[in-house]
């Protein structure tokens, strides 16, 4: 019987076979950021940021008080629009979509962790976390969020609300719930500022397995020089522009760089820091 399965290269037709120059193209970043700039009134909280952040890698955001990180991760996850420059998530540009097909970005493609958990108290883990595939419209594949827990070490705990659960489990839930419809990238907004070093630790291996098990991408702020010595790369902001990036970092380059940056005694800190 004949194999319609080609057995090696040689068997292909030549004119199906990728050219040299595919060969050698780089696959699309996860996240290209070019030409970024936002501002808050008088404040330039991005002034200029080009950034490319390859898919199935782990990168931190660090950088002095207000120097934009927050803003950074905001409008590259699509929960704030630039003033100017380009956002893609997965070779899908942001500026011109609507708020609808945003929003529909935002819900398929994107996952974002927060400091504070933002889990609802009223529902249990298990329906916090099916929560966007509900709002989705999609009924949640049998033992789909029981696997997602089970995932992030929560088996068991299905039951559970908020206010029974730890901090570290608790953002285990906000994690659970932001892979649960397998976004292109996963953001992380101090994931372990709310926790202590040994949950926060945890909560740092689970993100590292996430990347190096599944191949996920991940983008994560961090004031912490630990947290962020997990990452494939540290790039750094001061006063909403890139400056410099550490690859394979350690916690005492980070803590290094991290101190130059740092005007004596300051970052922007007084200087119009938002609101608490
Ligand atoms: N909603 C807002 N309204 C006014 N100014 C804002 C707003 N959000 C951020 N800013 C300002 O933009 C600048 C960058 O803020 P951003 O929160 O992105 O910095 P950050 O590096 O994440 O700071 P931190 O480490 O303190 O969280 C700061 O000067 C901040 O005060």
């Amino acid at each position: 019987m004949p194999n319609p399965v080609p057995s090696a290269v040689s068997d292909v037709p030549p004119d199906v076979l990728p050219d040299a120059t595919a060969r050698t193209t780089p696959p699309p970043a996860a996240v290209r950021l070019r030409g970024l700039v936002r501002r808050h009134g008088e404040v330039r909280a991005l002034d200029g940021v080009d950034l490319d952040v390859a898919a199935g890698t782990f990168t931190a955001v660090m950088g002095p008080s207000g120097s934009g990180k927050s803003t950074l991760l905001r409008c590259a996850a699509g929960l704030d629009r630039p003033d100017a420059g380009r956002v893609e998530v997965a070779g899908t540009a942001l500026e011109g979509l609507g708020e609808r097909r945003l929003t529909l970005l935002r819900r398929d493609r994107i996952g974002f962790v927060f400091q504070s958990f933002n889990l609802l108290p009223t529902l249990t883990a298990a329906q916090n976390v099916a929560l966007p595939l509900r709002l989705a419209g999609r009924r949640p594949a049998r033992g789909e969020v029981r696997a997602a827990l089970a995932r992030v070490g929560l088996a068991g705990r299905e039951r559970h609300r908020p206010a029974e659960l730890s901090g570290g489990q608790c953002q285990r839930v906000a994690v659970a719930r932001a892979l649960i419809a397998r976004p292109a990238v996963l953001f992380a907004d101090e994931p372990t500022g709310a926790l202590d070093s040994t949950t926060g630790a945890e909560v740092m291996d689970l993100l590292r397995a996430l990347v190096d098990e599944e191949g996920r991408t991940l983008v994560m702020v961090t004031h912490d020089p630990v947290a962020a010595a997990r990452a494939d790369r540290v790039v750094f902001l001061a006063d909403g522009r890139l400056a410099g990036e550490l690859a394979a970092p350690t916690a005492g380059a980070v803590a290094a760089r991290l101190a130059d940056l740092r005007p004596a005694g300051a970052g922007r800190e007084g200087t119009g820091g938002a609101a608490c």
